[in-house]
């Protein structure tokens, strides 16, 4: 029989604003402005016999929290460790931050639900 695995999800959003270097309407993206963001980040695995669960949202939450903290109505363009201000930046970013505090992460989504842009980033598992 072939394993199962769960992913368990947790989302948040933030308010940020921006500037981006493109050259596609090039003029109003070097202009400061902002985006509603929401973030989803997903751990892989199997509930644990004693717990049920995969890991206890309650722990996840916490390790989102401070990401909250350091993205929430900043200007994504000087927030330390986010080398680019785009979706893609900050995919990368949040995997980088949770790598450390929250094991099994399977992917990291990063979207704009009011013009429908999203990027995912899948993170392969360890050996
Ligand atoms: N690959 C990526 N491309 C773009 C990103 C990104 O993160 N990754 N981000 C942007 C911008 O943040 C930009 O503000 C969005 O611009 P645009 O697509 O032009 O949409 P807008 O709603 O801001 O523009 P309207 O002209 O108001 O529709 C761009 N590209
Ligand atoms: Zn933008």
């Amino acid at each position: 029989m072939t394993m199962q695995q769960y992913e368990l999800t947790q989302r948040f959003y933030f308010e940020a604003a921006h500037t981006l270097q493109r050259t596609v309407d090039a003029a109003p993206s070097r202009r400061v402005h902002g985006h509603t963001y929401l973030a989803e980040v997903a751990v892989r695995g199997q509930p644990d016999p004693a717990t049920g669960m995969v890991m206890d949202l309650g722990y996840l939450r916490r390790a989102l929290e401070p990401l909250r903290d350091a993205l929430d109505h900043h200007l994504l363009d000087e927030v330390p460790g986010l080398e680019r201000p785009t979706l893609e930046g900050l995919c990368t970013y949040i995997a980088q931050r949770l790598s450390t505090t929250v094991p099994r992460l399977a992917w990291v989504k990063v979207w704009r639900e009011a013009s429908g842009d999203s990027c995912t980033l899948t993170l392969s598992p360890r050996p």
